[in-house]
């Protein structure tokens, strides 16, 4: 059966109720890992089921249990697509009715009635200059992406996963593979931010009451780890109403702790429906990916689609980063990978909105529950960027009224506070409904996601791990924390 990872059950989109996660918790005294993790022996009782079943699957099947490639380091050796139509683009006029065909055809059927579709000039748009270049490639992919076996361990960090999978009420027989494998890397990510930072502010807080001195120095570890100053103020806030008032025991202290980080990371969800965010089935869902050069936006763009494959939704890409030549070669290589389709424009300097317009084209003829649209991140100004960002906006609204349009930023974690800066310009200019968080492996500023969401008010929708197809998974509050201060 497909798991979909868009919809995983302690994802903040899950439909499936957890027993006991961070947002039924009335208070700090009561998280998921107090309330219903048993004891260590139990714990570890539930890991080694967890581990049996997922070697008894594996004989099972007996097929790779997961993916990860090697990143390729040039773009030449696999950017030649299957398929390349050249045709005219006939320029959409404001008068006329929009009529799309969305036939249920062979591939080059499809492309037969987009070109008709076109000649016939049927379709109106926003586009308010005409597309300079004649000639859209469709980027085919290959029909599977290379697959690596990840060998199966039962070691610290299989543990570790699978403790947290127990604490959210999960079974151990629901737990795969993948999901072990993620929250190892996610918490190796994170390890030099809490080697270097929040070990220290545990044992603090493990100490009992808090003094001043104790204070000054939760205050100075924090922005170190690029907590940021609100984060902070608000963090020591909680804490010292908490802990200046009553004598808690450590553990309990510790628990408060990981709750206030919990609901700064969740506050922006707090009037959302759950469901709110994942793609559905048999609609069109529109994720325009925003984000400076280099923060990892095409690699986001990659991993996101392949997520997307394997959780069982049709996908599609369109290369609207047209800023930048390469940007659509390595859009093009991501698409290979993943065995995603890409719409680009092969011309220079040509229109985002349109490729925009093709690729929601597009979209509609191979009924695609979730389009990426990669965009330009860097224009000469503020101003070319936000004019840049609306007219695709107004492109999606007039071509494709009825899709669900997220704008998400794609930031680097490495950053910290610099890329905040950056990411002001972004929320100012693309309407922005969340973030990715990229880079989050290696750096000792993880603390830079507390800032994000509580500078911007944005929630984080997933996090990348690492560079290769496999590293970045949707963000869930309660395991950045684990991973945080307990890993
Ligand atoms: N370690 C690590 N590297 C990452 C991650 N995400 C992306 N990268 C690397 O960051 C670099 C930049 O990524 P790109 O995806 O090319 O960034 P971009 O934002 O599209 O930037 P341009 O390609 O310049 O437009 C690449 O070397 C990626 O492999 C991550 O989560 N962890």
């Amino acid at each position: 059966m497909t798991f979909n990872w868009f919809r995983r059950p302690n994802s903040e989109s899950a439909e499936v109720p957890t027993p006991a996660t961070q947002e039924e918790t009335p208070a700090p005294e009561a998280t998921p890992s107090e309330t219903t993790t048993p004891d260590t022996a139990d714990l570890l009782a539930f890991a080694k089921a967890a581990y049996k079943n997922i070697q008894e699957k594996q004989v099972e099947t007996e097929t790779p249990v997961a993916v990860e490639e090697e990143t390729p380091t040039t773009t030449e050796e696999v950017t030649a697509p299957v398929t390349e139509i050249t045709e005219d683009i006939v320029t959409p006029t404001e008068s006329e009715p929009e009529q799309i065909e969305t036939p249920a055809l062979s591939f080059l059927e499809r492309a037969a009635a987009e070109r008709e579709a076109k000649q016939e000039k049927l379709i109106a748009s926003a586009i308010e200059t005409p597309a300079p270049e004649t000639a859209i490639a469709i980027t085919e992919p290959e029909p599977t992406p290379e697959v690596e076996v990840i060998e199966l361990e039962f070691d610290d960090g299989f543990v570790w996963s699978a403790e947290v999978l127990a604490a959210q009420g999960r079974k151990a027989e629901d737990i795969s593979i993948e999901e072990i494998t993620w929250l190892k890397k996610l918490r190796q990510g994170l390890d030099k931010t809490r080697r270097n930072i929040l070990n220290q502010i545990k044992s603090i807080v493990g100490q009992g009451p808090l003094n001043q001195n104790a204070v000054n120095e939760i205050e100075a570890l924090l922005l170190q780890a690029d907590v940021g100053v609100e984060a902070t103020d608000y963090i020591i806030n909680a804490l010292q109403k908490k802990l200046l008032a009553e004598v808690t025991p450590p553990e309990q202290a510790i628990a408060y702790l990981k709750q206030i980080l919990r609901d700064i990371l969740d506050a922006p969800l707090a009037h959302k429906p759950p469901s709110s965010f994942a793609p559905t089935k048999d609609t069109l869902t529109i994720w325009l990916m925003t984000g400076v050069n280099g923060a990892g936006k095409t690699t986001t763009i990659g991993k996101l689609s392949h997520l997307a494959q394997k959780s069982g939704y049709n996908c599609l890409i369109g290369a609207a980063d047209t800023f930048r030549a390469a940007a659509v070669e390595q859009v093009k290589v991501w698409g290979q990978r993943s065995g995603v389709e890409v719409i680009a424009n092969p011309g220079k300097n040509t229109d985002p909105a349109a490729v925009v317009f093709d690729a929601i084209t597009a979209a509609e003829a191979r009924q695609t529950e979730l389009l990426l649209i990669d965009t330009a991140g860097r224009l000469q100004n503020k101003k070319n960027l936000m004019d840049e960002l609306s007219k695709i906006r107004r492109i999606i609204a007039k071509k494709a009224p009825n899709a669900h349009v997220e704008s998400l930023l794609v930031l680097d974690a490495t950053l910290g506070q610099n890329g905040l800066r950056q990411a002001e310009v972004f929320s100012q200019a693309a309407q922005l409904s969340g973030v990715v968080l990229t880079k989050l492996d290696g750096t000792a500023k993880g603390g830079v996601a507390l800032a994000v969401v509580q500078q911007l008010g944005l929630p984080i929708r997933f996090i990348g791990a690492g560079e290769g197809i496999e590293d970045l998974r949707p963000f869930s509050s309660y395991e950045f924390v684990e991973a945080l201060l307990s890993g």
